[in-house]
């Protein structure tokens, strides 16, 4: 197998209050070629923080020490630089640049102050590049556009709320539409065909009336499979999907994680599934890494986590999802429940 993506010692600190909080610590972990990794931990230990690294889409506030090399160039043609007229208007006075290795995406990025979204360019990130914290970019400027993933067109991302990524007052198709136009040059007419089969592929009943509703007519889950739409409308290399269930039921939440796995095996795509439920993460992944407050503490394949983790850590998060009355993870046969 081939990395799609190699993180080597990436640490990731905020400053809160002016203090410094440490999120990652010295990660490194390859993300190969077409598979299917699981991101689990508790809360606060650290998976939002690598999934926005890996997105290029944290703070400028945050300091990142520690590269993370793409290496889809193999994998796709070579796409030209974007062009000037959809770049993000930056501003010298964004983030800082630093921790450039050759040949490596620089952990660092440029980015925005948080919220100033006005000096975003209204095409660039406005499907997948809204965070809370505002949207980000990195600087193409400073850096050969080939050797960094592209958030909406190498990289797509499906937050835990999609009403975050979705615009309230634009219509749903437009939203989708924006992305293949941005990113693969679509006419508008193409571009709303194209959306109209992504809704189709997502399983949205009566897509062309979807295409015109607005996200507050859905459901959380049918908002959810829009924002998928969204995510994998320029047919990225890599979806990530960071907690993407966790705020639906159950039987929403398996269906939407039917859908990721369904999507992810069409079109080849490699996948980092982020939850905090071990469980859940054994029905989708292949591999498993098991982060605790900022550090990997396990990686292995989902069959040796379950049913052979090494660490103390991973085995308490095991033992806390089997309660008494809790599904068996494997059934007789070993096979994923
Ligand atoms: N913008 C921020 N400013 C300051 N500290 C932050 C910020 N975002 C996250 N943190 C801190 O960094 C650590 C890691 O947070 P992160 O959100 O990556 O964890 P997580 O595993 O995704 O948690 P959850 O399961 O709750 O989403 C936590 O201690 C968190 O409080
Ligand atoms: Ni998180």
């Amino acid at each position: 197998m081939t990395a799609l993506l190699t993180i080597r010692d990436l640490s990731v600190r905020y400053r809160r209050d002016g203090a410094a909080v440490a999120a990652l610590n010295g990660i490194g972990l390859e993300v190969e070629a077409g598979e299917r990794l699981a991101i689990i931990g508790e809360s606060g230990s650290g998976k939002s923080t690598l999934a926005l690294a890996i997105a290029g889409l944290l703070q400028g506030s945050a300091r990142i020490d520690g590269t993370i090399d793409w290496q889809a160039s193999q994998f796709q043609t070579p796409r030209s630089v974007t062009p000037p007229s959809v770049l993000p208007d930056i501003s010298p006075a964004r983030g800082e640049i630093g921790s450039v290795n050759a040949g490596s995406l620089p952990a660092v990025s440029t980015f925005g102050e948080g919220g100033n979204e006005s000096a975003i360019s209204p095409l660039e990130g406005e499907m997948s590049g809204r965070t809370e914290g505002g949207v980000t970019e990195r600087d193409l400027s400073k850096i050969d556009s080939n050797q960094i993933p592209l958030l909406g067109r190498d990289i797509g991302f499906v937050f835990q709320d999609p009403s975050s990524s979705l615009d309230p007052v634009m219509p749903i198709g437009k939203q989708i539409a924006e992305v293949t136009r941005t990113h693969i040059g679509l006419t508008w007419s193409q571009a709303y065909a194209k959306a109209k089969t992504l809704l189709e592929r997502v399983r949205l009943p009566a897509p062309e009336a979807v295409l015109h509703a607005y996200p507050h007519q859905l459901s959380g889950g049918q908002k959810q499979r829009v924002a998928i739409a969204a995510a994998i409308a320029a047919a990225p290399k890599l979806l990530i999907a960071d907690e993407a269930t966790s705020a639906l039921d159950t039987i929403v939440q398996a269906e939407i994680v039917a859908l990721i796995r369904r999507l992810v095996a069409e079109d080849g795509m490699t996948l980092i599934f982020i939850s905090h439920d071990i469980a859940l993460a054994a029905t989708l992944a292949e591999r498993i890494a098991v982060l605790r407050s900022g550090e990997l503490v396990e990686l292995g394949e989902t069959r040796q986590i379950i049913n052979a983790p090494r660490h103390a850590y991973t085995r308490a998060l095991l033992d806390a999802h089997l309660g008494l009355d809790a599904e068996p993870l494997l059934d007789r046969q070993g096979v994923l429940t």
